[in-house]
């Protein structure tokens, strides 16, 4: 059984893109300036958006944080998108999600210029990689892919199941595994909380992506023996045994289901510093699709 080291491969990913940078620089060329907007104190987005600022950092890419109070009206949060994507020196922006309950996440996602929208959420960046054009592609999915491309998973023919239907990580995931490409080649199959027989569709599959945000969702009687399997889960979970109250767990019950499969990703360490990576590669990707 083989971990698939995201925390490794995003180190590596970071490495690249900060050669590529001093490169840029070297050149006299402009670098990358990723902007984040955050609203409110979730713990696990904050985390995250600290955690985009920090590979900024290390890559070389410039970065500002936009931050607003969980009180802040649709209207600003709106009129600061717009400006944003008037403002030259920001190549690209993302807005951490989930956003508070009385603002309107597909106007958000709406307003944001696609050329600018490197999280790849907006329908005209949807639209362009269901047809294969130049655009962005969402980075939780982005990152799995480029995580199986670097450890050689075979995915060409194989069944694929991915269970989560979300917008952000499972279609997209769907769509991308289906393509003519490597990796790709999948027959896909796209389980929802809706689906019946979960159990059966799970052990058919030779690749299994857990997508759900429940933890442990994923049991070892699930998983078909010699499996790959990718957890997607990063649910923050009441631990009172740890000093900060809580632990990380993924959507896959890690150690029943480990030693059947021949592939699998960790959490933490997998796909969540893959999903960073990935942002940091659409960053650079906005800045030469403006060819500058
Ligand atoms: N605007 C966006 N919002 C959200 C996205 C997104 O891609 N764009 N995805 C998720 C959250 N997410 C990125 O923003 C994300 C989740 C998890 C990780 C990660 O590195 N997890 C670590 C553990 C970190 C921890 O200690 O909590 C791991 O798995 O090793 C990165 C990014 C929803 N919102
Ligand atoms: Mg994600």
């Amino acid at each position: 059984m083989q971990i698939l080291n995201g925390k490794e491969t995003a180190e590596i990913i970071r490495k690249e893109l900060a050669i590529q940078v001093k490169e840029r620089k070297d050149a006299g060329r402009k670098i990358p300036h990723l902007a984040a907007i955050l609203v409110g104190n979730d713990g696990g987005s904050v985390t995250y958006v600290n955690n985009k600022l920090k590979s900024c950092e290390e890559i070389g890419f410039e970065s500002t944080l936009i931050r607003y109070d969980d009180s802040i009206t649709e209207e600003t949060l709106l009129k600061k998108i717009q400006s944003l994507n008037e403002d030259k020196s920001i190549d690209g922006f993302i807005v951490q999600l989930p956003l508070p309950a009385h603002i309107d996440e597909m106007k958000v996602t709406l307003t944001i210029d696609p050329k600018k929208d490197v999280d790849g959420f907006h329908p005209i960046n949807v639209g362009n990689m269901m047809l294969n054009l130049p655009g962005f592609v969402p980075a939780t999915p982005a990152g799995i892919v480029e995580l199986m491309r670097r450890y050689n998973i075979e995915t060409s023919g194989k069944n694929c199941v991915v269970v989560g239907r979300s917008n952000i990580v499972g279609t997209p995931l769907s769509l991308l595994l289906g393509k003519n490409t490597d990796p790709g080649n999948c027959t896909v199959t796209l389980a929802h909380s809706k689906s019946e027989n979960i159990k059966e569709i799970c052990l058919n599959a030779d690749i299994l992506v857990a997508a759900v945000g429940i933890p442990g969702f994923i049991t070892a009687d699930m998983v078909k023996e010699g499996a790959v399997v990718i957890d997607v889960g990063t649910t923050r979970i009441e631990d009172p045994s740890r000093e900060r109250g809580w632990r990380l767990a993924g959507d896959v019950d890690f150690k029943e289901v480990a030693p059947k499969t021949s592939a699998i990703t960790p959490v933490p360490g997998g796909v969540g510093p893959m999903t960073i990576a990935s942002l940091m590669i659409n960053t650079l990707k906005a800045m030469e699709l403006k060819g500058k």
